[in-house]
């Protein structure tokens, strides 16, 4: 158990401290403050401190916390504490003058050694954050790096706790939003889950990476494995389950404010890389994903993956019955039959990478089975050249709907998200979306689809251009425009991806369709973009402006186009593979390899420089 102690001065917190080692024979003391000084004041401190551990305890008094705790990474340990270490560091790189200095490779390193203690650690830092902004530069730089280096140490800590007046505060893991429905029972997948043949995104053996933090009261339970999910039996709900949303459609629109993932979480992964036996940034993208995932789980090394969650959203289109798609709206209807006996593209892709697969029909042109239709807004959104797709109060139902699809997958364990679709005609509307947000023409974004042939595109783009006509009325106002001319379906994908940004939790966005709807669901809750990931780049040319325009950079570019989840589950498996990386790998250390700076040491030794030729 790794514990992180925060209190102010005297608050108790190294008396807490010890007191959480006090069942041990043997306790590490690690001593990061200066010894060598006149100061009678200081010294007193540090005798009083002396007298209260008693003679279990051997002391080391070292700066070199990374080096020791490394050294041995099972005795039961006492660190107090990291303002010392950070003081340390800062007079070794001159970090007190004008210039701030980088340290985030020690703060890394640090993190990495704490993270892979596995025995008792209790670790004691001051909160200096709530007293007053100190009125020196040296001052204030000491508070900021103190404030980051806190956050970057909890985050590999299974617990953290404040200390104040000798009481001790519990700080929950990362807060979360309350779900829109708490009474909805959790959903189940809508195909018999057939275990995937493939390793599983969890794998079983040991990892490196911290046991579970913490997890506040509003939590769910800790997640099943990949394995445990993908061998659940289907339970069908019926659609008059108890367990229906009671999301208030009323205020489906207004979302709070999108909190950032952590950025002292970012740092330390990014210093963690430099610590892993390969040369700086020689990953390229791989590092950057997991950097991103280590952010948005507020951990260093991130968690593994355990339970990929698809929602697969379906509805069908006034407008496929003027001749935009290759194929017939009945197709849809049928696929979702398709999705729900396992057949289609998104359940292969998704037992191979083991995901968990959820289809959700709110507005396909049929009845389909309970267990599917029980957010069903409608058959059929309106035709949107020449009317609404939906009604405003429709609109705001589907956006309920997605939030609160959203909000049950997250509650029943999904770490990671994935929104899909089906329904014949829908790039139409998905184009007319983009076209309006990122203000193109016609002409320029419409694509072909399923395949339509060149009179087909020409009809499209007719669609197209009117539809934009009348979205471009509402460019302003996220959910009239999706009223307008999105349709239940993306209008459902739209308040699930926003819904994912309001619960930390990571996404993978697929092709143009999915992302269409997360340019509405950015425009609803601005920030929400810092949680997706774009899976893939899809051949269709709006696909890549809605990307720049949501600065995305798409993981693979492998000429797909079929939506349903399909460019966002080809890509998960790298996704876990940037998790294993930051876990699994060995450190310079730890493995015996020398580093670039011990390469540049040995050029400018003495001995090399002037060596034999
Ligand atoms: O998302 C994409 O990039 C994408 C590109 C081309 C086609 N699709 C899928 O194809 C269907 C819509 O195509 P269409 O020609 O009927 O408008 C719909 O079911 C989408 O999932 C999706
Ligand atoms: C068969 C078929 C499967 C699909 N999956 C997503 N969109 C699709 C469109 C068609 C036509």
């Amino acid at each position: 158990m790794r514990t992180l102690v925060l209190g102010g001065v005297r608050s108790g917190k190294s008396g807490y401290g010890e007191s959480l080692l006090g069942d041990h024979d043997r306790v590490r003391y690690l001593a990061t403050g200066p010894t060598t000084t006149s100061d009678a004041e200081w010294l007193a401190r540090v005798a009083q401190h002396r007298r209260r551990r008693d003679d279990r305890y051997s002391t080391v008094e070292t700066t070199d916390v990374s080096d020791e705790l490394r050294s041995d990474a099972h005795t039961p340990t006492l660190l107090d504490d990291l303002g010392n270490w950070l003081a340390a560091q800062l007079d070794r790189r001159g970090g007190w003058g004008d210039e701030p200095v980088d340290i985030t490779d020690l703060t890394g390193d640090l993190c990495a050694a704490i993270s892979s203690f596995d025995g008792d650690l209790v670790i004691i830092s001051s909160e200096v954050g709530l007293a007053v902004v100190p009125p020196t530069p040296a001052g204030r730089r000491f508070q900021d790096e103190l404030g980051a280096l806190n956050a970057a140490v909890a985050a590999v800590c299974d617990r953290v706790v404040l200390v104040i007046a000798g009481r001790v505060v519990e700080l929950p893991a990362s807060p979360t939003a309350a779900p829109l429905s708490p009474t909805a029972a959790p959903l189940s997948p809508t195909e018999p889950q057939i275990a995937p043949t493939a390793p599983t995104i969890a794998p079983t053996e040991p990892r490196i990476s911290p046991t579970e933090p913490e997890i506040p009261p509003t939590e769910p339970e800790t997640p099943p494995t990949a394995t445990e999910v993908a061998a659940t039996t289907s339970t069908v709900a019926p659609s008059t389950d108890p367990g229906t949303p009671t999301v208030d459609p009323t205020d489906a629109e207004n979302f709070p404010a999108i909190e950032m993932p952590d950025m002292a979480t970012a740092g330390a992964a990014r210093a963690r890389h430099l610590t892993l036996t390969k040369p700086a940034g020689s990953l390229g993208r791989l590092e950057e994903i997991g950097i991103w995932l280590s952010s948005c789980q507020g951990i260093c090394p991130p968690r593994p993956i355990t339970a990929p969650t698809v929602a697969v959203f379906a509805g069908d289109h006034g407008v496929a019955r003027s001749g935009v798609s290759a194929f017939p709206p009945e197709v849809t209807a049928q696929m979702v039959a398709n999705f729900v006996a396992g057949g289609a593209a998104v359940n292969v892709l998704a037992r191979r990478a083991g995901a968990t697969v959820h289809v959700f029909d709110m507005s396909v042109d049929a009845d389909t089975p309970p267990e599917v239709s029980r957010f069903k807004v409608r058959r059929s959104s309106g035709d949107l050249t020449t009317t609404d797709a939906l009604s405003l109060a429709e609109a705001r139902e589907a956006l309920a709907a997605g939030r609160a699809v959203a909000d049950q997958l997250v509650d029943s364990g999904a770490d990671l998200l994935i929104g899909g679709e089906m329904g014949i005609g829908n790039t139409t509307p998905a184009t007319v979306l983009i076209g309006a947000l990122a203000r193109r023409e016609p002409v320029e974004i419409v694509g072909r689809g399923t395949g339509i042939d060149d009179a087909g595109w020409i009809r499209k783009t007719a669609a197209i251009r009117d539809g934009m006509r009348r979205a471009r009325r509402h460019v302003h106002d996220p959910l009239s425009m999706l009223a307008a001319v999105a349709g239940a379906d993306l209008t459902a994908l739209a308040g699930f991806l926003a819904q994912a940004a309001v619960r930390r939790t990571p996404v993978i966005l697929d092709g143009m369709v999915v992302t269409a709807a997360a340019m509405v669901a950015a425009e609803l809750a601005p920030g929400a973009s810092r949680w997706w990931l774009a899976g893939h780049r899809s051949v269709e040319p709006a696909h890549t402006i809605a990307l720049d325009h949501l600065d995305l950079v798409p993981v693979l570019d492998m000429s797909m186009r079929l939506g349903e989840g399909s460019g966002a589950l080809a890509a998960l498996p790298l996704v876990a593979s940037s998790v294993d990386i930051l876990t699994s790998m060995a450190t310079f250390d730890e493995a015996g390899v020398s580093d670039r700076d011990a390469a540049d040491d040995d050029v400018s030794s003495p001995a090399l420089a002037t060596g034999p030729s």
